[in-house]
């Protein structure tokens, strides 16, 4: 094992990657050729709302589980202990809420967007607004998650940059373009799978080449690397149990409530309860991707820890001391690195794969159709696999501009999340839970979201401060002291990796504003939305509630209040209108 860029891929490493794409491909040929052969823009972009529970669960965890999460999870594990593992908390909240609250007012309007929810309650300029701001958040992120597998790969095994990068989006737009839904969905459930093998693999063979699992718990443990729970109410902590565990869980709505991607998928379910039932089947999915994730940065931690063994990842950025610790693993053992390598484009292509659909969709759906409704299924089709295509394209553009992208991916998709995927939750929860709001208030509340987002988001990078730049923690594994020059040495890598530790004198005022962490943009950007939409929407006229489009409000206090009697309620003033008894 000398220096970077010298680990080879045998032969079958590469077979493997290739078999990947061409089974990718095998199932978008498949359903080009099956069923209504993609005919109907139903069957196209809904699946013909033929899905069953379990592909759609899978399919709801490849969208958000990218290539940023199987190489940035290890490397926040490695680098500031299993605080991270937290965000798990969320996903009770994250997934309870979308099954009882979105799904259910989304499925029974019979939507194929969810932007048309925002023109049936408010206007269609809100509704067009919240489309945009969708395309605009996927674009970037579907950018980030092709640039970054390829991105790593390259830097640990001279693994062309851009062959990577064109072979990866070719192949998505292909059999995005050819498959519609169902292939998406098919071939993300394949690639959830390999993702979760590549990641098993890296566990089981480090765990084994670094003394097995007692070993590595006692250098975990004693490199204090098992964080216990962080109680620390500062809201500029990058992690803490409230960022992650309150904070994560407003992360969580604004991608499985009512993220376009996550919409479809449970709008293509053949019942309203197979929806429900499928956003119960990605919690322990999701359990089990976050602790594959943490684990393999807690081996890869035993693992390098050691003063013997620092020196080789010391000068490493994150993403790639990942790689290499995975190619170190399993450089020896024929076709495992060619599995981690699909494991790595699996979560990248299931990911950009229902980015272009959901892209394709939303255009058709929101911007076009509205302009020239008497266009015919077969034109209707067709448009919308020339969108998944030139979409498809769009990806590789903004995959060059990620390489501009701040060290730490994860942190970059956190915040892109937060930043425009907050103020659209804020405007789906405006329209749902609150019916005086009317459409003037609703563009005034995303304007306000947007600019309040951007304005704390911009001003963190800016003035390099989000969410506290947390110090490295030592390294030492071992109790014993380290020898002079070795420590020497851990010292000069960490320095070189280490981020600023946070200064001694907390930032003040719009400083402190700005070190906000970014795991709060998500809360407060739609916590904005509703104020101010509330505010504009009395000031010029609140709406009344028999004015409200039927079926787009969910009655929250009813609901909260389900042990008052219906009739009392009746004369109080949440009536739980029959007939829509969530
Ligand atoms: O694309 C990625 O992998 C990074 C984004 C992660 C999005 C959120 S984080 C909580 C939830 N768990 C996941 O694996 N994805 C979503
Ligand atoms: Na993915």
């Amino acid at each position: 094992m000398d220096p970077l860029g010298t680990m080879h891929f045998t032969t079958i490493d590469y077979v493997i990657f290739a078999l990947l794409l061409v089974a990718s491909m095998g199932i978008g040929l498949y359903y080009a050729l099956s069923g209504g052969r993609q005919r109907t823009t139903q069957e196209f972009l809904l699946a013909d709302r033929s899905m069953s529970c379990l592909p759609v669960s899978l399919s709801l965890i490849a969208t958000f589980q990218s290539a940023v999460a199987i190489v940035g999870v290890p490397a926040e594990i490695y680098t500031h202990g299993t605080q991270y593992w937290f965000i798990g908390c969320a996903y009770i909240l994250g997934l309870l809420i979308p099954a009882h609250v979105f799904i259910p007012v989304f499925y029974r309007l019979h939507l194929t967007s969810a932007y048309q929810y925002l023109e049936l309650r408010f206007s269609k300029p809100v509704r067009i607004c919240g489309t945009l701001t969708f395309i605009f958040q996927t674009v970037i992120y579907m950018g980030v998650c092709v640039y970054t597998p390829a991105l790593a790969l390259n830097a640990v095994t001279g693994f062309d940059l851009w062959g990577a990068v064109l072979a990866t989006g070719l192949v998505c737009t292909l059999y995005t373009t050819l498959g519609g839904l169902k292939a998406v969905i098919w071939t993300d459930v394949f690639q959830t799978i390999v993702m979760f093998a590549g990641q098993l693999a890296v566990i089981v063979v480090g765990v084994q080449q670094t003394g097995g699992l007692a070993e590595v718990w006692r250098k975990v443990w004693e490199g204090n690397r098992i964080s216990g729970i962080d109680l620390n109410p500062d809201p500029t902590e990058r992690y803490t149990f409230w960022t992650l565990g309150v904070g994560g869980v407003f992360l969580m709505l604004s991608l499985y409530g009512v993220n376009q991607a996550q919409v479809q998928r449970y709008l293509s379910s053949k019942t309203e309860r197979e929806a429900i039932m499928s956003c119960y089947m990605v919690f322990p999915s999701l359990q089990v991707a976050l602790a594959l994730s943490c684990v393999m940065g807690l081996v890869m931690f035993a693992r390098y820890c050691g003063e013997d063994q620092f020196h080789k990842i010391g000068n490493l950025s994150k993403n790639e001391m990942v790689l290499y610790f995975v190619m170190d693993m399993l450089q020896d053992i024929p076709g495992l690195s060619g599995l981690f390598i699909a494991c790595l484009f699996s979560a990248a292509l299931s990911t950009i794969s229902s980015a272009f659909n959901s892209l394709a969709t939303v255009t058709l759906e929101d911007l076009i159709k509205p302009h020239c409704s008497s266009m015919t299924e077969a034109r209707a089709t067709l448009l919308s696999k020339g969108l998944a295509c030139s979409y498809g394209l769009i990806c590789l553009a903004m995959a060059y501009l990620t390489h501009l992208m701040s060290d730490s991916v994860l942190q970059a998709v956190f915040k892109i999340f937060g930043m425009v995927g907050g103020p659209l939750l804020g405007i789906f929860c405006l329209g749902m839970f609150f019916p005086w709001a009317n459409s003037t208030g609703a563009l005034a509340g995303l304007g306000s979201g947007l600019a309040m987002a951007f304005w704390v988001g911009i001003g963190s990078i800016v003035t390099r401060t989000s969410g506290g730049s947390a110090a490295v923690s030592h390294f030492n594994c071992t109790a014993v002291q380290l020898s002079g020059n070795i420590t020497t040495a851990i010292g000069t890598a960490l320095n070189s990796t280490a981020v600023p530790t946070s200064t001694s004198s907390q930032p003040m005022g719009l400083q402190r504003f700005y070190s906000l962490s970014f795991m709060w943009y998500s809360a407060l950007s739609s916590f904005t939305v509703v104020i101010t939409g509330l505010i504009v929407s009395f000031l010029t006229g609140p709406m009344k509630e028999e004015d409200v489009t039927p079926g787009t409000l969910y009655p929250l206090l009813g609901n909260m209040l389900f042990f008052v009697p219906e009739n009392l309620k009746q004369n109080l003033c949440c009536a739980t209108p029959l007939g829509h008894r969530f």
